[in-house]
């Protein structure tokens, strides 16, 4: 597809739960250097937890990585306990929020209407949300994968007009592929970012399903980023576990130049 060579590949790192804000600078320190050598063919993106956002900005001021948060809620402030806002996360330099991933949908009670809602919340502030979608292996076992994922993308996206959905990222995240181990092959992965493609020229147009960058993840690791990365409706990875160490994030990002 002539789009594809419009999308500029988007490799992000979500660290879940992990690191300290010293252990977060320390690798920092190492990626910075590692990355900058690659060129700017290729986004990349840092999501640390959210205590770590502000010593990173700091940190990342004049490099070539962009910051996101993991969550926001859809509120811009008030008696939320425990919560933080997208307009917040804009102040600590955050350009991209994730929402709906997997295990905010499994363990935090997410839904396909709040997944909307906060990603809202992270265009109003200015931000781009990195929407995920994904089906459980009950529901790939049942045929259902492509159901689930259209009804996901379905839901996210309400309400939002084309010229917004062009420069969101989506990341389709098949949740028996996430810390397993596990990777869905290439041929699934794109059988599924191309549903998703489709799906986007039908609620839109093919300009806006040619410009929307769909990230895939689950297990994805220096020894499968490629063959995933190329292809052609794959624009990017978005990496748990192997986000966590340089040199492994950064082959990642190197197999995506
Ligand atoms: O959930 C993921 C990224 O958001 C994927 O995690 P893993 O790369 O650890 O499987």
């Amino acid at each position: 597809m002539a789009a594809a060579a419009r999308r500029r590949k988007i490799v992000a790192g979500n660290w879940k739960m992990n690191k300290t804000v010293p252990e977060a600078l320390a690798l920092v320190r190492e990626l910075r250097g590692m990355v900058a050598s690659l060129g700017d063919t290729v986004e990349v993106v840092l999501a640390p937890p959210f205590v770590a956002l502000q010593p990173l900005h700091i940190a990342l001021e004049g490099a070539p990585l962009a910051l996101a948060a993991q969550n926001c809620h859809w509120e811009s402030s008030g008696a939320f306990t425990g919560e933080v806002s997208a307009p917040m996360l804009v102040e600590l330099g955050c350009a991209y929020v994730i929402v709906g991933h997997s295990e905010r949908r499994q363990f935090f009670g997410e839904t396909d209407e709040t997944v909307n809602k906060r990603a809202r919340a992270v265009k109003a502030a200015g931000m781009t949300p990195i929407i995920c979608v994904g089906e459980t292996l009950a529901e790939r076992e049942a045929n259902r994968t492509l159901e689930v994922v259209e009804r996901q993308v379905r839901g996210a996206l309400t309400g939002f007009e084309a010229k917004d959905v062009a420069g969101f990222v989506l990341a389709y995240e098949p949740v028996w592929a996430i810390g397993t181990g596990r990777t869905a092959t290439s041929a699934q992965a794109q059988e599924v970012h191309a549903a998703i493609r489709g799906l986007l020229g039908r609620l839109y147009d093919g300009e806006t399903a040619g410009r929307v960058r769909i990230q895939y993840g689950g297990s994805v690791k220096p020894d499968n980023a490629a063959e995933l990365l190329g292809q052609p409706d794959v624009d990017g990875a978005l990496v748990g576990g192997a986000s966590l160490k340089a040199g492994d994030f950064a082959a990642i990002v190197k197999a995506a130049t």
